[in-house]
């Protein structure tokens, strides 16, 4: 299969707090890995663990410290502003609040006509709103009920399926959902992930799905990567990994399915945990605290990738 993203090396280190007290973490430490053409691939792992790190130094809101992303062969991280912004059509974001993504007091079609001028992807009032009816069509919802309407006047179910609505109009060849269903009433929330499969099979869309849910994770993904601390600690087929756990900490992790938290935002002040600093500045392996089955050489060092049945994991336990 060919490959859309390949994430080679990927490190971001932030400096937190004051000068009398700042703390470096590698909030994503030496990542690599690969998004095919047509490939739904999860990111789970529990909050500050470095998924929406990723996500954003993609969409270019963050810089990387080093390492490299090509998308469709092209470094996105060489790039100079102009040039990048020819990928801007084609990688969309979906995110957690449907709500805040638009402006309350604008009518939510405005959003699609002026993306569709923006871009110049329709001659005519016509011509867009043939392509708006596609899109809405893809997500389940008629021209219609969406037409002439604020964004009040929907739920956030219907909200979101029309943010994804709104990210095809570019038609994309990557969609970034950061837990776009977290703030959607849980039994929506499998009809709405549903779409990306809908979506992948219909159009060839890639979907970089991040999330704390390893349920909504098991039923659309086709491949799943789970993050601990900066570093992917699992990753291969959605059924191997999710069923079939090698690392304790995806063994745990299926136990006890973290929340999404409803109040994070992606521009929020940061605040590390003593956790969480503790475990990002450990030397060995970074989960050795929190370990059922730790053993003296993971305190130490930082395994290495095993390949197990299919399956990259970073644990010692497979050396
Ligand atoms: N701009 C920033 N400056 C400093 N530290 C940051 C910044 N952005 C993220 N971090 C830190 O990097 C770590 C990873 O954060 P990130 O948001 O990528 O995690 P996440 O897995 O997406 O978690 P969540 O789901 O809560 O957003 C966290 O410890 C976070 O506090």
């Amino acid at each position: 299969m060919e490959k859309l993203v390949e994430i080679r090396n990927l490190k971001k280190i932030f400096s937190i707090g004051s000068i009398f007290s700042r703390v470096k973490i590698t909030a994503v430490d030496d990542v690599t890995f690969d998004l095919n053409f047509s490939q739904i691939f999860t990111l789970a792992g529990e909050s500050g663990c470095g998924k929406t790190t990723i996500a954003k130094i993609l969409l270019g809101f963050e810089e990387p410290t080093s390492g490299k992303v090509l998308y469709k062969g092209n470094d996105l991280t060489t790039m100079k502003h102009k040039e990048r912004s020819k990928f801007m059509k084609d990688i969309q974001a979906v995110f957690q609040n449907p709500f805040s993504s638009f402006n309350p007091l604008r009518k939510v079609d405005n959003y699609f006509f002026e993306t569709l001028r923006n871009f110049e992807i329709a001659k005519t009032q016509n011509e867009a709103i043939e392509i708006i009816k596609e899109k809405l069509l893809a997500v389940g919802i008629s021209f219609e009920e969406f037409r002439e309407k604020y964004p009040s006047e929907f739920s956030g179910g219907q909200l979101q399926r029309i943010s994804i609505a709104r990210s095809l109009l570019t038609n994309p060849s990557l969609l970034i959902a950061d837990e776009p269903v977290s703030m959607v009433d849980a039994s929506l929330r499998m009809s709405i992930v549903n779409l990306f499969k809908e979506l992948r099979d219909k159009f060839g869309l890639s979907v970089l799905y991040i999330t704390h849910d390893l349920t909504t994770a098991y039923y659309v993904s086709d491949k799943v990567a789970i993050m601990f601390r900066g570093n992917l600690i699992e990753f291969g087929p959605a059924e191997k990994v999710l069923l079939n756990p090698k690392h304790p900490y995806t063994k745990l992790l299926r136990e006890s399915v973290p929340e999404a938290d409803p109040k994070r935002k992606w521009t929020s002040r940061i605040k590390l945990s003593e956790l969480e600093q503790e475990e990002y500045a450990k030397l060995g392996c970074k989960f050795a605290g929190r370990c059922p089955e730790v053993m003296d050489i993971c305190r130490k060092n930082l395994p290495d990738y095993y390949e197990v049945d299919g399956v990259k994991v970073k644990c010692f336990l497979y050396r």
